[in-house]
């Protein structure tokens, strides 16, 4: 069971998938932590996340690794924790302009489809291409969608007092980027049920989520 999950920021991926996952003993890989990764190790190593050849011609050097357990995700860069170093407001701000170049795509892209076929039970893989492009015969695809200012507040509720004005803004921007890039956008595939959960509470979205994986069960 391949469970692909998309959708812009603050829509509720995250928790979301985990909680499935957990639910129906499935494996999980949130792959935007994997294009933080990325691009945290570009930061680190004075690469000008500008500069798309640069960026393209590091693309191959870190070595990033997911662990896919949904109560205890983890990721890795050369060996090294990387879970709290890819959420600051630099790496966020980053990650954009280093998740558009394509060299970064086919690699990323490469690994998650290998995660994804080395899961023995199934997967939930959550991010923003995964039904369009990395798992295109994903068993179920999710799209997930909220306002502007719900996502907003949920994401200046994480960041303890972010101004929320300022919070939508950046939500705003990134997710333009994201959806107006070249190669594989921000997008809702075709055959994706798109669930909007701004007047949803979290477990009403997970409730959603596992009645429409349990009835792809009994269907197969
Ligand atoms: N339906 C919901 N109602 C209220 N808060 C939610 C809901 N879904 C998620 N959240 C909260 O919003 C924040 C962002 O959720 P997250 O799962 O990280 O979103 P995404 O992965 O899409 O960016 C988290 O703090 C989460 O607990
Ligand atoms: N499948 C994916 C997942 C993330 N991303 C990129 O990675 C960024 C961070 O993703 P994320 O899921 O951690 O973002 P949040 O929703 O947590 O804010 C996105 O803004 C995209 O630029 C992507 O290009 N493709």
């Amino acid at each position: 069971m391949i469970v692909a999950i998309d959708g812009p920021s603050g829509t509720g991926k995250s928790s979301t998938s985990k909680a499935v996952a957990a639910k129906l003993g499935l494996s999980y890989l949130d792959t935007g932590a994997q294009y933080r990764a990325i691009t945290w190790w570009m930061i680190t190593n004075g690469v000008d996340v500008d500069d798309a050849d640069a960026v393209a011609s590091a693309a191959g050097k870190p070595t990033i690794v997911s662990g896919t357990d949904p109560s205890h995700p983890t990721i890795t860069v050369d060996g090294v924790d990387a879970a709290g170093p890819i959420r600051t407001q630099e790496v966020t701000s980053k990650v954009s302009a280093v998740s558009a170049v394509p060299e970064v795509r086919e690699r990323i892209t490469e690994l998650q489809r290998s995660i994804a076929a080395s899961a023995g039970q199934g997967i939930v893989v959550e991010g923003r291409d995964i039904g369009t492009t990395v798992l295109p015969d994903a068993d179920l695809k999710i799209f997930l969608t909220a306002s502007p200012e719900a996502r907003a507040a949920r994401r200046s509720g994480e960041l303890k007092g972010a101004d929320v004005h300022a919070t939508r803004e950046a939500l705003i921007k990134r997710d333009a980027a994201d959806s107006s890039r070249k190669t594989s956008p921000l997008a809702k595939a075709d055959d994706a049920v798109e669930v909007d959960t701004t007047d949803l509470t979290l477990q009403q979205v997970i409730e959603c989520v596992v009645t429409l994986v349990e009835e792809k069960r009994t269907a197969a």
